[in-house]
């Protein structure tokens, strides 16, 4: 199964307007959708919390629709459940929902705390921050609660590009993502809100989305039939900084790859690392992934290299030192290869290649894929892969302690074993992303990139 197909599908705030649309097209009514995504949020508040006391508070629009749905409900099992109300509800369906709890409605200013907090002002429907007397109140009620429960989106972050448009918003132990993902729930800042991500079911549509989280990659162990060559064969084009271009190949054979070979090295290294000159390995037809960047260096000798590679007919990832140095004419050049390459900037990078992309980290990573003709994969806290043809897959957080020097590098050597394995340029992007975080996972604190390198194996065990 490709990286697409087996990632959950994230849905944008138009989108799921759209689902959801088709739905009522078919005949289904808003209230019957609501009925669906209180009765996931009373089981989810049941389930987590327990039968402790519980205070919903609810906006105006169907979020709170949700949360009125979720009161009756809860009452009905024998909770201790209190409903406070932001503002009347302004919709049909959440003035319905509100008449089916037909219990007291508290004024949410006024409203005293519970141990469990469930917050369904907004949803999707947010258009701007809340008020400072709303965000001070929601704030102090999650303080006090032992387990807070936002409605789909913690109140106050924007559903589309990850921002977070609330001073001082709660982080939510829970969230309760209704029909599908958000992006807002895996992209920074607003993913550090959402705590553990629940998808309540509730039958929207989610086939047309461009967007989905990073999921497991499923790889073949190799089999009788298989040579060094076969399980894939990577080149790593070194430059003035060896220890990067060594842990790129050293990682590429951790991931898995048959056969690594390390050209402009200076020797050392695993005992198992073939060293040969560039020119060779570009016109060895056996290799399946040329990896530059890692140590490259940014001088008159790097752009010799860089250019013998941008030349040659290898599937190409560009890393580090190689994105800086390619610039416009490269950049046009990748457009032009017959084998899709991958690009793998962190921010900084990225900035130096695409002056003028300024946006989200998402649409920024879609334009630059779109631009460059290759997959990029923007890297970060919450690492995103794009295609050209602007599909994208964002990975869940990864570890803070991947924020060491070369961790990158041990990426793009697990990325080019991925490629010389066979994927294609947008799989091996996500399989090596994955097998990236899950070795840090496995290393665990104050890893080291060596240490990544060296738990790769274990990561790779689980896809197989
Ligand atoms: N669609 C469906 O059928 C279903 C949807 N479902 C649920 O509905 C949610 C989306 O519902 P929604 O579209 O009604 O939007 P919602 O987030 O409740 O808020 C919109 C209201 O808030 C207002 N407003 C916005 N920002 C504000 C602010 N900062 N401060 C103050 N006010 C602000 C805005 O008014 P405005 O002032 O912007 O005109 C408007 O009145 C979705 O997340 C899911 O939980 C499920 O029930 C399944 C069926
Ligand atoms: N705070 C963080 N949380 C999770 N992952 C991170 C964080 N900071 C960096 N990373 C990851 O660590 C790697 C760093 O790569 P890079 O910036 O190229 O470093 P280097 O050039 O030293 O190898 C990337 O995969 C990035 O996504
Ligand atoms: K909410």
């Amino acid at each position: 199964m490709s990286a697409w197909d087996a990632g959950r599908p994230i849905l944008t705030a138009g989108e799921t307007r759209a689902a959801e649309q088709a739905l009522f097209d078919g005949g289904m009514s808003v209230e019957a959708l609501m009925a669906r995504a209180g009765a996931a949020l009373a089981e989810l508040v049941w389930r987590h919390a327990g039968p402790v006391d519980t205070l919903i508070v609810c906006g105006p629009g169907n979020n709170g629709g949700d949360g009125y749905v979720a009161a009756a409900l809860l009452r009905r099992l024998g909770m201790t459940v209190r409903v406070a109300a932001l503002a009347a509800p302004r919709t049909d369906a959440a003035r319905h929902a509100r008449d089916g709890w037909g219990g007291a409605v508290e004024a949410f200013a006024e409203s005293a705390p519970a141990t469990v907090l469930v917050d369904a002002l907004f949803g999707t429907g947010l258009t701007r921050g809340l008020d400072t007397a709303v965000a001070t109140k929601l704030a102090a009620l999650a303080a006090a609660a032992t387990v807070t429960i936002a409605v789909d989106l913690p109140s106050g972050i924007a559903t589309d590009d990850g921002a977070v448009l609330t001073e001082g918003l709660p982080r939510f132990d829970l969230t309760l993502a209704l029909g599908a993902l958000k992006p807002a729930h895996r992209l920074r800042p607003a993913a550090d809100h959402v705590g553990r991500v629940v998808v309540g079911e509730i039958g929207i549509p989610t086939d047309a989305t461009g967007l989905r989280e990073l999921a497991r990659p499923r790889l073949s162990a190799p089999t009788a039939a298989d040579h060094k060559y076969s399980r894939g064969m990577v080149a790593v084009a070194g430059g003035a900084m060896p220890g990067a271009a060594l842990l790129a190949a050293t990682a590429a054979q951790r991931a898995g790859a048959g056969y690594v070979a390390l050209s402009n090295g200076a020797g050392g290294g695993p005992m198992a690392l073939v060293h040969r000159p560039l020119e060779a390995l570009i016109d060895d037809k056996r290799v399946g992934a040329l990896a530059i960047g890692p140590g490259l260096g940014r001088d008159s000798a790097a752009r010799d290299i860089l250019a013998v590679a941008l030349g040659s007919a290898r599937p190409l990832l560009v890393d580090a030192d190689a994105l800086v140095l390619l610039g416009q004419p490269g950049l046009k050049r990748l457009g032009a290869l017959e084998a899709m390459a991958i690009l793998t900037p962190h921010e900084g990078e990225f900035a130096k290649l695409f002056p003028g992309i300024a946006s989200d980290r998402l649409s920024r990573a879609r334009a630059g894929a779109a631009r460059s003709g290759a997959v990029l994969l923007l890297k970060g806290s919450d690492s995103i892969v794009a295609h050209p043809d602007g599909r994208a897959v964002i990975a869940p957080a990864a570890p803070a302690w991947l924020a060491s020097a070369g961790t990158g590098d041990v990426l793009a050597g697990t990325i080019a074993a991925m490629r010389a394995r066979g994927l294609d340029a947008f799989d091996a992007a996500c399989a090596g992303l994955w097998l990236h975080g899950e070795a840090a996972r496995i290393a665990g604190p104050a890893l080291i990139a060596d240490d990544l390198a060296a738990a790769l194996p274990r990561a790779l065990e689980q896809c197989l």
